[in-house]
């Protein structure tokens, strides 16, 4: 079991010389070397990245989600889209933590038996070369399945005939891509760039062993507690593109979009009531810009200093994931669909993924896994999933899934 965090500034050996990106490099490298998991971030709305490095890959190994309370214990949370051997549900152990923002220092937590890492990090830190080359982690599971436009449409198709049947409501089919990677390919340049082009989106570099390497730049919140002590989600559903000259407040929707989106705020809202709890802030829909697509958005919050209830992080967690914006409604016979018919493996992708009280205790941020890549040797699989209810159309479907392809995979054009 990880500790509870009491971290200690420490000095990073020889920063003094070195940029921040510089610094991080180091650090990943360190990781890589010695077969450890570390995973990159940077918050929406921010400009500096965060990193967890763990000291022990066994230990990032746990079979629930996290618990988001503040005494729980800090690190990164990396969930699959179905939890299994193939996908193992991870928690990284912030032993180290990271901020580009205070360059020159990082937070050590105290780790009992792996304590020895802590040297050899400060050995390797001193010592690393500063064009040490990175081994990313790799998943042991073959590259998926990837669904031609005929074989998505099939997919559609069979969702629209559940749906037609009364057996699901809505379901969210998805296929995986395959591309090259460019010649050079960095993967930390790449984080930065999903930096630079998505500043309102939550950007990831994970690599752990078991896992791989994931990466990716989402517009979507999973279960938040903000330092204010506010609990947020959200309902995000619906897609159009985001085309010249057209702004949020000038988009149109569908009945389809609408509807969409309508069953994901109405799941939330089921959960709540689940909870007993009614206390609950509701704005929107409202159209947001995430990349180059719009979608609606429905934004929750709760106070959790007027309404008194502790475990809401966590209990909405268990109840939230994985959402009707990944999944479908009813919950269950929308999953029992997709293991039947969707054809590949999702793995990490509509999965979640953050930080849990890191840096400070009380403060969580947990998003859904989507537009990402999984990052191998010589090629990235991307991923992208769509709402399909009664009025959906397998070819503007299959465009969707396109144009959401697009936003992790500008890193790959060169
Ligand atoms: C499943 C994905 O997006 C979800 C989030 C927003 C809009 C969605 C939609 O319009 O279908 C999806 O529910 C994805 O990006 O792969």
């Amino acid at each position: 079991m990880s500790q509870p965090h009491r971290p200690t500034l420490v000095p990073y050996p020889g920063g003094g010389q070195l940029s921040a990106a510089a610094q991080v490099r180091r650090l990943v490298a360190f990781a890589l070397q010695t077969g450890l998991p570390v995973a990159l971030w940077r918050l929406p709305g921010t400009t500096h990245a965060q990193l967890c490095l763990s000291f022990s890959a066994e230990e990032a190994l746990t079979g629930l989600p996290p618990n988001l309370e503040p005494g729980a214990p800090a690190g990164f949370a990396f969930f699959p889209f179905r939890d299994s051997d193939h996908n193992p549900a991870l928690f990284l152990p912030a032993n180290v933590f990271f901020d580009t923002k205070h360059a020159g220092q990082f937070w050590v937590n105290k780790t009992g038996p792996a304590d020895f890492r802590l040297t050899e990090l400060r050995q390797f830190l001193q010592a690393a070369p500063a064009t040490a080359s990175l081994l990313w982690h790799q998943s042991l599971q073959p590259a998926p399945a990837t669904a031609s436009p005929a074989e998505y449409a099939a997919l559609v198709r069979r969702g629209l005939a559940a749906i037609e049947q009364g057996a699901v409501q809505k379901v969210v089919s998805s296929r995986a891509v395959r591309r090259n990677l460019p010649p050079g390919f960095d993967a930390l340049l790449a984080f930065e760039e999903l930096q630079a082009r998505y500043p309102q989106a939550f950007v990831s570099l994970v690599s752990a062993p078991g896992a791989g390497t994931w990466l990716g730049a989402t517009p979507e919140v999973l279960a938040e507690v903000t330092p204010e002590g506010i609990f947020r989600t959200m309902a995000l559903a619906g897609t159009q593109p985001l085309t010249p000259g057209l702004t949020p407040q000038k988009a149109i929707w569908r009945q389809k979009e609408i509807e969409e989106q309508a069953l994901v705020a109405r799941y939330i809202v089921s959960c709540f009531k689940q909870l007993r709890l009614r206390e609950y802030d509701e704005i929107g829909p409202r159209t947001v810009v995430a990349g180059e697509l719009l979608h609606l958005r429905t934004d929750f919050a709760v106070h959790l200093r007027q309404v008194p209830f502790p475990s809401l992080g966590t209990d909405m967690l268990r109840l939230l994931h994985p959402t009707s914006a990944v999944g479908g409604m009813p919950r269950q016979a929308a999953l029992d669909f997709l293991q039947q018919y969707e054809g590949y493996d999702r793995a990490y992708y509509s999965g979640f993924l953050g930080p849990v009280n890191l840096p400070q205790a009380g403060v969580a941020r947990l998003f859904v896994n989507l537009r990402c890549m999984q990052l191998r040797p010589t090629e990235a699989i991307l991923y992208a999933g769509t709402g399909l209810t009664i009025d959906s159309d397998p070819e503007r479907e299959w465009e969707e899934t396109e144009l959401k392809l697009r936003t992790a995979g500008a890193v790959l054009d060169g």
